[in-house]
């Protein structure tokens, strides 16, 4: 079986002058949740259009579940489900009768369709809108909603675009669970957003996008423990009892890359975990008196940044 759901290759498309992406390769593996990260205007929702079949590369190549989608367009849209930043129409519909439609345009059998619908509506925990129009929902019930309508005919891979963006505390929890659970199922999840930190919780790896092109991929793993050279790690926060003692330690170590001075302390970094662990036994061994010791932000807002900034 093809261990990919998702593989692009050298794919472009341009708006008049705007050249969106510019041979952008892309792989998202089964069995994992793949993060799509990129700075404003990188090319990020016109790959997710063309991936859902919505909207056609000028060149490059596409495979979705194994079927090219320049050659098999139906198979493909069978095997994707597809959640939209923004929500769509039909919105006079109630909520049942919008999720049965979906059932119905992806020709699930009648007798399966009812259960399907009322699962998928306690999944989403809408079973008291069932009867509601789609139009009197929440924003945050609407992605939900949106949510269960991607998943109604069971797809191999499932594309979100910033699916969390209107969700409450509680609701992004169980978005995250659902999701690892649909991967711990075997499926291949590709989800855009900006919310670092939530994807650092949600994603197994992360492909990173900017200016129409790949940035690299990573796995998560990698990005917090000795990961590739330059991305590995987070900055590291200390404070000590002496703050000018410290900056002394530190900055007799051009290595650790001194960030800043700040009252109390410094900033170091970026820093595997192990290079940190090893740094603070050191300190502690010259006498340095350290009050405080961790990471600031997360290994993939270090790697983030480094990424957006080597390419300005
Ligand atoms: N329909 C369109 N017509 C003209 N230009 C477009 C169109 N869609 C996208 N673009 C341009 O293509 C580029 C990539 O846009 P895209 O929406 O894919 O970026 P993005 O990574 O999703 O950004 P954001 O993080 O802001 O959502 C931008 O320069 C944008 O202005």
């Amino acid at each position: 079986m093809d261990e990919l759901g998702v593989e692009a290759h050298g794919v472009t498309r341009s708006f008049g002058a705007v050249q969106a992406l510019r041979g952008l390769e892309l792989t998202v593996p089964y069995g994992q949740v793949t993060a799509l990260v990129g700075p404003n205007g990188a090319g990020k929702t016109t790959l997710m259009l063309i991936l859902a079949t919505l909207l056609a590369p000028d060149t490059g190549q596409v495979r979705i579940a194994g079927y090219d989608l320049s050659t098999h367009p139906e198979q493909v849209r069978s095997s994707l489900g597809w959640m939209p930043d923004t929500f769509g129409v039909y919105d006079q519909l109630k909520v049942h009768e919008y999720l049965e439609f979906f059932a119905d345009a992806y020709r699930l059998p009648r007798d399966e369709k009812g259960r399907r619908v009322r699962a998928l509506l306690s999944l989403v925990r809408l079973e008291e809108t069932a009867v509601r129009p789609v139009h009197a929902l929440s924003r945050g019930q609407k992605q939900r909603l949106g949510l269960a309508r991607a998943l109604i005919h069971k797809p191999r891979v499932l594309l979100l675009d910033e699916p969390a963006s209107g969700l409450d505390p509680r609701s992004r929890i169980e978005l995250r669970d659902l999701l690892r659970s649909l991967a711990a199922d075997g499926v291949a999840v590709l989800v855009s957003s900006h919310i670092l930190s939530e994807l650092e919780e949600i994603a197994d790896r992360v492909a990173m996008v900017d200016h129409g092109r790949s940035a690299g991929e990573h796995r998560m793993t990698d990005l917090t423990s000795a990961g590739p050279a330059g991305l590995g790690g987070a900055r590291w926060r200390i404070r000590a009892l002496d703050p000018s003692g410290l900056v002394e330690s530190l900055r007799v170590r051009p290595g650790f890359g001194l960030v800043s001075d700040l009252s109390g302390g410094a900033e170091v970094g970026p820093l595997t975990e192990e290079q940190a662990a090893g740094l603070l036994a050191e300190l502690v061994a010259e006498g340095v008196r350290v009050v405080a010791y961790g990471p600031v932000g997360s290994a993939l807002e270090s790697a983030y940044l480094a990424m957006t900034e080597s390419r300005r």
